[in-house]
Order: C-alpha cells, then sequence, then structure tokens
C-alpha cells in the first residue's frame, strides 16, 4: 500500500473559518488544499508545526494604492506587497490612482498588470476608474478583468484622476450594470467638502482643526444617499469605500434591506483612531473622510459585530513623509499607510479589547471579499479545493510596532509606537511561503486574479 504524499502539511494548528474555529492538520498539493483534517496521515514533502498558532485564510485587501507605475517612488507593488505579506494578506486589489498613468483604459490597465505581474509577492486584482470622459473605455476595462470601477465623488487630491459629476456617475453605473461590473465610489461631496475648505483657507484657518471641520459627516451622508439613488436607478451593483461613520452604514444597511445591490467597507484607522489622534499624530493620521468622534467610532464597531458592516480594507495610501510636512494641514497628502497592521489591529482592538469573534474578523478580512468582488470559489475560505492561502498568527505574542519593522517604501505610520497582541508569523501564498519570522521569501509570483464568471469577450458572443 502506498502512503499518500503531500505537498505540505501545517500541523496541529487552530483554523479560522466563518463557520467557526476548530484545530487540524492541513494538507497542500499543488497549491491547493486537498484535505482538512484532525490527525492526517501520510507524508509530507514538508512539514509546518502549528501547535500554537492559529490559521486565518490569507487576508484579501480590496483597498490599496500602490502607486505603481508612475509614482513608484511613493511607495511600488514590490514594497507595498512585501508590506502586506507581513501583515497576513495573500492577495490586494490596487486602486486605479495614484498610479500614473491612472487606469481608466486598457493601456494604462496593461502598463499597470505588468508591474504587478513582474513584482507582486501575493495574488492580485486590479480596479479601473471610472472618471469624465472614460465611459467608452469601461467595456475593454471589464474584458481585461477589472474587479470593477472606483469613481471619486470628490477631488481625489490627484490631478490625473478626476472626480465624476453626477451625469458620469449616474451613466457610468448604467454601463456597469450592463457589463455586470460594480461601481465603487469614495463618496464625499464634493461641492460642500471644497467650499467649507476653501472659507477656512481665505480665513487662514489651515490647521486639524479646520480639515476635520471642513469635511463634516453630513458630506459622507449626502454622497452615499446620491449613490445609492443612481445604484437603485441603474440596477448597478455598488460598492461604498472607507465608510467613516456609523450612520453611513446604516444608509447602506437599509437600501440593501430594500433591495438594493450596494455593500460597504471601513478601514482599521476609522476603528482604531479618532478625530483626536487626528490633532496629535497631524498628517501621518490624516485621511479622507477624515477621522471621527468616538461615538462614530463606536457605532462603526457595533456594526461590526452585527453584521452590517461586513468588510475592513486598508485604504493604505502612501506617499514620502516630505509630503505629509506643510504648514497648511489642507496641503498635506491625505492618505494613511497601514496595510501591513490591517490585521494585527482586529486582533488587537477587535478580538483581544472588544471579544470580537475570530470567525468574524475572518469574514470581515476575507470570505466577504472573495465573495462580494466575485472571486474564484477557490479564494477566500479555509476549504478543501481552496487555494492554500493562509496567515498563521500567534495570538498570544505581544509587541510595539517600530518603523523598522514596516515593509513600506517610507517607513511610517500612524501606528509606529503602538502596543499590540497577535502577531503574523507566516503568510504562505498558493502554498509558498512568502512571508517568515519577519522576512520577505522571494521570487515575487503572484497571480493576477479576475472577477468570477469571467465577463464573456465582446467578439465570443
Ligand atoms: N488619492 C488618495 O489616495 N486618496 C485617499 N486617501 C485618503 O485618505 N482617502 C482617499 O480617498
Ligand atoms: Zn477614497
Ligand atoms: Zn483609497
Amino acid at each position: 500500500m502506498t502512503m499518500k504524499t503531500y505537498d505540505l502539511v501545517i500541523r496541529g494548528g487552530t483554523l479560522v473559518t466563518v463557520n467557526g474555529i476548530r484545530r487540524a492538520d492541513v494538507a497542500v498539493v499543488d497549491e491547493r488544499i486537498v484535505a482538512i483534517s484532525p490527525e492526517l496521515s501520510g507524508g509530507a514533502q514538508a512539514v509546518i508545526d502549528a501547535y500554537n498558532l492559529h490559521i486565518f485564510p490569507g487576508v484579501i485587501d480590496a483597498h490599496v494604492h500602490f502607486n505603481e507605475p508612475g509614482r513608484t517612488f511613493w511607495e511600488g507593488i514590490a514594497s507595498g506587497s512585501s508590506a502586506l505579506a507581513a501583515g497576513g494578506a495573500t492577495a490586494f486589489f490596487d486602486m486605479p490612482l495614484n498610479a500614473h498613468p491612472p487606469t481608466i483604459d486598457a493601456a494604462s490597465f496593461a502598463e499597470k498588470l505588468a508591474a504587478a505581474e513582474a513584482s507582486s509577492y501575493v495574488d492580485f486584482g486590479l480596479w479601473g476608474g471610472l472618471v469624465p470622459g472614460n465611459i467608452e473605455q469601461l467595456d475593454e476595462l471589464a474584458e481585461r478583468g477589472v474587479v470593477g470601477f472606483k469613481a471619486f465623488m470628490s477631488n481625489s487630491g490627484i490631478e490625473d484622476f478626476q472626480a465624476v459629476d453626477d451625469a458620469t456617475l449616474y451613466q457610468g453605473m448604467q454601463r456597469s450594470a450592463q457589463l455586470g461590473r460594480l461601481v465603487a465610489v469614495h463618496a464625499e461631496n464634493d461641492q460642500l467638502t471644497a467650499a467649507l475648505a476653501q472659507e477656512a483657507r481665505t480665513q487662514g484657518r489651515v490647521g486639524v482643526q479646520d480639515y476635520l471641520a471642513s469635511r463634516p459627516v453630513v458630506a459622507e451622508l449626502e454622497a452615499i444617499e446620491r449613490a445609492i439613488t443612481f445604484a437603485r436607478e441603474t440596477g448597478c451593483a455598488l460598492h461604498i469605500v472607507h465608510v467613516s461613520s456609523g450612520r453611513g452604514v446604516r444608509l447602506v444597511a437599509s437600501a440593501r434591506a430594500q433591495g438594493v445591490d450596494v455593500s460597504c467597507e471601513t478601514c482599521p484607522h476609522y476603528l482604531v483612531l479618532t478625530e483626536e489622534d487626528m490633532v496629535e499624530l497631524g498628517a501621518l493620521a490624516k485621511c479622507a473622510p477624515p477621522l471621527r468622534a468616538v461615538d462614530e467610532q463606536a457605532a462603526l464597531w457595533q456594526h461590526l459585530f452585527s453584521g452590517t458592516l461586513p468588510m475592513v480594507s486598508s485604504d493604505h495610501s502612501p506617499a514620502p513623509f516630505e509630503m505629509k510636512e506643510r504648514p497648511d494641514f489642507f496641503e498635506a497628502w491625505g492618505g494613511i499607510s497601514g496595510c501591513q497592521s490591517l490585521l494585527a489591529l482586529l486582533l488587537t482592538e477587535g478580538y483581544h479589547r472588544r471579544h470580537m469573534p475570530l470567525s468574524l474578523i475572518a469574514a470581515a478580512t476575507s470570505e466577504f471579499v472573495a465573495r462580494r468582488f466575485q472571486l474564484p470559489p477557490y479564494k477566500g475560505r479555509l476549504e478543501v479545493g481552496a487555494d492554500a492561502d493562509f496567515a498563521l498568527i500567534d495570538l498570544s505574542a505581544t509587541y510595539q510596532l517600530q518603523s523598522h519593522d514596516l515593509f513600506y517604501r517610507h517607513a511610517h505610520s500612524p501606528y509606529v509606537g503602538r502596543d499590540f497582541r497577535g502577531r503574523v508569523v507566516r503568510t504562505l501564498v498558493r502554498g509558498r511561503t512568502v512571508f517568515l519570522d519577519g522576512k520577505i521569501m522571494g521570487p515575487p509570483g503572484g497571480h493576477f486574479l479576475q472577477p468570477f464568471p469571467l465577463i464573456p469577450s465582446l467578439e465570443s458572443i
């Protein structure tokens, strides 16, 4: 009798799935999970001892800006995907900005795809952009496999990626509905935020508080409602990125209850930082929508617990530190470097501090992401047949984050100096270790992920 031989067996770990946690061995052949059982017999070419570790499905970070090509000096796919791997992520979706050119047509898509295929350590999907003037290009982007189309309802801070006017958003959603792709929006009312900012700046009020006051919650609520109205009308699936307020999540949840195909995400910074931190940390913690008061933050946690807020992604939006150093706070780069800390923050502040179930963390960072964005059924789950994408976690390890721990091109983050509980020990992408004990293991071998089922090419129908 021949014994079965696996490529890899991970022994004794505690598996965290959306259906609960259990101890089991996991066997991998050809990049996929082929067996899960309390005591797996059979040989293996490699064995990982995970007796004191939790095995999470690899994080799928649906929202990062890696800036390559064109602004690789801000981040880059190699450094950004290294940071993700160090944070337990096995896949990401890159936003169509702040690379140059932005991903708004077939040619720019090809450039981005080539860059990511050459240097990503983890798997990746690509967002296309919806901007004034590119509705004709949505078809070619859909055909090439974008996750969906991202639009800014307010100024993006990047010249080459213009905010949508209402007509572009409406018509873009009509086209996206026909293409079966969703639209994701940065939801803030541009007129309101621009006018409030302008007023403050002409009066010489250019501090953190003035910035906060220029982007009130109502600007977010109004834009979310408008996007939902268009989604209801066009039948387009809608995703609201980085919702910063409990009331914003409520709008999404009630529209969903009425049958609108709309989802939302929040980011770790809205869960663990408040506007007071923005005052204290300055531009390191500058983002849009801005950080909020503690009551909004508490509401976000409640929504996360109840499932009305089903997804957390990082909105990692890095830049050289010099771009954060401006006497006028409005001029400092708005964007937080945080993708390496996404899972660790949820473990520290969610699981340890608030007793959030680990299953919910796995759902919010992996399983729901895969489902919402229609990844192939072998992504985002810990089960037989799925890709062997894992984050191995020592839940009880404590540490203080240091800037030299960060793999970002520019090693700043509002979380430096923060105490964490729960450490990523090892990350595997399709069975291959990409991060172990503080080091990235090359070479980069990330695969391009497309939504599934694939859109048939127009010539084939
Ligand atoms: N351009 C860009 O990355 N903007 C992002 N930064 C941020 O804080 N919010 C965003 O939308
Ligand atoms: Zn945004
Ligand atoms: Zn973003």
